[in-house]
């Protein structure tokens, strides 16, 4: 799903309502079902109390239209709307059908002490995507109170006070909310690391805006969901033998770290590729061979670290970096290895003391093959590409740094982006704080060389790889909890994460 601007939110929604010839207050009606909907899949509603606290817009606009759903329902209710005199036409409509019904709401200002039911869920319908310029401080004391109520919050579309796509102040009032219920599609603000303390958690909700719409619109960012899975699915032939699905060379390993290579080769196998290979030092050989008897094993002269890469030519896919370290015998084995070979055939994909060697040697990076697939967490990627002062600012670097090199960059993090060569970046939805764990990195480079090695391409292998990764950590998680993952675990759990997926 594309992720787009308040503006672009405004033009698909006004689209919507020509295509599907409805009006605003239809739209409003159908998010503030979705909300009670989303509700009472969690909850009884009817023995629930909720204070919604409304702004003049059409944020507000789906408070108070959630108000009354939930007086209809038998719900305890209490509604504030913002004192003012200007307020959006459909959040009019909405007080009107209130007085209709003789369902009371009350006014709040800046001064009002708000009386929030005991125990209810209180809910923020203050600002949405229409915030356009930072909350002035007036706003402070009910923001205030809404945080330091001891009630779950639960957020229309946006934590009130947040910006859909830039940064915010540390000063500016923002609702600290438990759940954001989003509509339709994420917005960016809910995704970066900067706002986790408002957003905490969000969901999407699904009011019908016209798909096609949200396509045209221009928009370099998307979140990757479960929606899109289906289209990766991949069918095995009948007739067809392991080189139908790759050979892969896997380079990595030094001494006390041939664990990480094995880690990526099982998942490689793992992900479906046909053949693996692994190239370590002479002290990894028993070991893959017993750890792993379906991979085959060359090695290096040395008995510690690598350094000479290996003749490359009846490997399609080559993972470069789990475990290699970067000792300076190891990047002249890696820069000789890029120089001499022509690899514009091959796939790539390079991760940890890879990347951190083509940090200390930027002028290797021409000479990757196009789309070669880079993995770095954080502290790898600020190597590769400096530093960056906030999530916004990343973003940006990323872009501009895999459109001039023609890289594909999976930047790790809680949420994952991928960054395609043309500049696009895809925002993960799968995956749990349990896969902060040694080695997870390892299996993930391990996944999207099986992919790549198989039919899917860089972007897809890269896009679908870090769903996949992220999934059968979900899966494990569901098993086992998030405090015992390990990286083995997460290899354990593809086979059920591909059937879960594919069935
Ligand atoms: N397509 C959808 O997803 C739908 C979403 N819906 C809901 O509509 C809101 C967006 O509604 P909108 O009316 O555009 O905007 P808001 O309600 O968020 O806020 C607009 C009002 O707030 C004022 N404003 C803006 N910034 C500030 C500020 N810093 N301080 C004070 N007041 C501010 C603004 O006033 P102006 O002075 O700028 O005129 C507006 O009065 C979306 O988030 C969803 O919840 C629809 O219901 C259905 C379709
Ligand atoms: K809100």
């Amino acid at each position: 799903m594309k992720i787009l601007s308040p503006e672009q939110l405004k033009r698909v929604e006004t689209q919507t309502i020509t295509i599907q010839d409805i009006e605003l207050i239809n739209l409003m009606e159908r998010a503030a079902n979705a909300i009670l909907n989303w509700l009472k899949s969690k909850i009884d509603v009817s023995k629930n109390s909720f204070t919604i606290i409304c702004g003049v817009g059409n944020n507000g606009g789906d408070g108070l239209a959630l108000g009354r759903l939930l007086w209809e329902e038998k719900a305890n209710v209490k509604i504030y709307l913002q004192k003012n005199n200007s307020y959006s036409l459909d959040n009019l409509t909405n007080q009107k059908r209130l007085k209709d019904l003789k369902i009371p709401f009350e006014y709040y200002d800046e001064t009002t002490k708000l009386e929030i039911i005991p125990n209810s869920i209180l809910i923020d319908a203050i600002f949405g995507y229409g915030l356009n310029r930072p909350i002035g401080d007036e706003w402070k004391p009910i923001i205030d109170q809404i945080n330091q109520s001891p009630n779950t919050v639960i957020s229309v579309d946006v934590p009130s006070g947040l910006f859909c796509d830039q940064l915010n102040s540390e000063k500016d009032p923002i609702v600290e909310s438990e759940v954001t219920l989003t509509f339709q599609t994420p917005k960016l603000s809910l995704l970066i690391p900067e706002n986790q303390q408002y957003v905490n958690e969000f969901e999407i909700l699904d009011i019908s805006l016209d798909l096609e719409s949200i396509e045209k619109e221009d928009s370099q960012l998307g979140y990757f969901s479960m929606n899109y899975v289906p289209q990766f699915y991949f069918k095995r032939p009948k007739f067809s033998h392991k080189y139908d699905y790759g050979n892969v060379l896997v380079i990595g390993g030094s001494y006390g770290k041939i664990g990480a290579s094995l880690l990526a080769a099982k998942a490689v196998f793992k992900s479906g590729a046909g053949l693996v290979t692994m190239y370590v030092p002479k002290c990894g050989y028993s070991v893959i061979q017993t750890a792993l008897p379906e991979a085959m094993v060359q090695t290096d002269f040395s008995d510690e670290m690598i350094t000479k890469f290996p003749n490359v030519e009846r490997y399609d896919t080559i993972v470069i970096g789990p475990g290699m370290g970067t000792d300076e015998k190891t990047y002249r084995a890696f820069e000789e290895f890029l120089s001499e070979n022509d690899l514009s055939d091959k796939k790539l994909i390079i991760d940890a003391d890879g990347i951190n060697l083509l940090s200390n040697h930027p002028n290797l990076l021409e000479k990757l093959p196009k789309e070669t697939i880079l993995t770095p967490h954080d502290k790898e990627l600020e190597r590769l590409i400096g530093s960056w002062e906030n999530s916004y600012d990343k973003i940006e670097k990323i872009q501009s740094f895999v459109q001039s090199h023609e890289l594909v960059i999976v930047a790790k993090g809680f949420i994952t982006q991928t960054f395609l060569a043309n500049g696009e970046a895809y925002f993960n939805s799968s995956g749990n704080p349990g896969m902060a764990t040694a080695g997870s990195g390892d299996v993930l480079a391990g996944i999207i060389a099986g992919l790549y090695a198989k039919q899917y391409n860089a972007s897809e292998a890269a896009i679908f790889g870090v769903f996949l990764h992220g999934f059968s950590g979900d899966v494990a998680s569901q098993q086992l909890g998030e405090e015992s993952i390990m990286a083995t675990d997460l290899i354990n759990y593809i086979p059920v994460a591909f059937k879960t997926l594919f069935g």
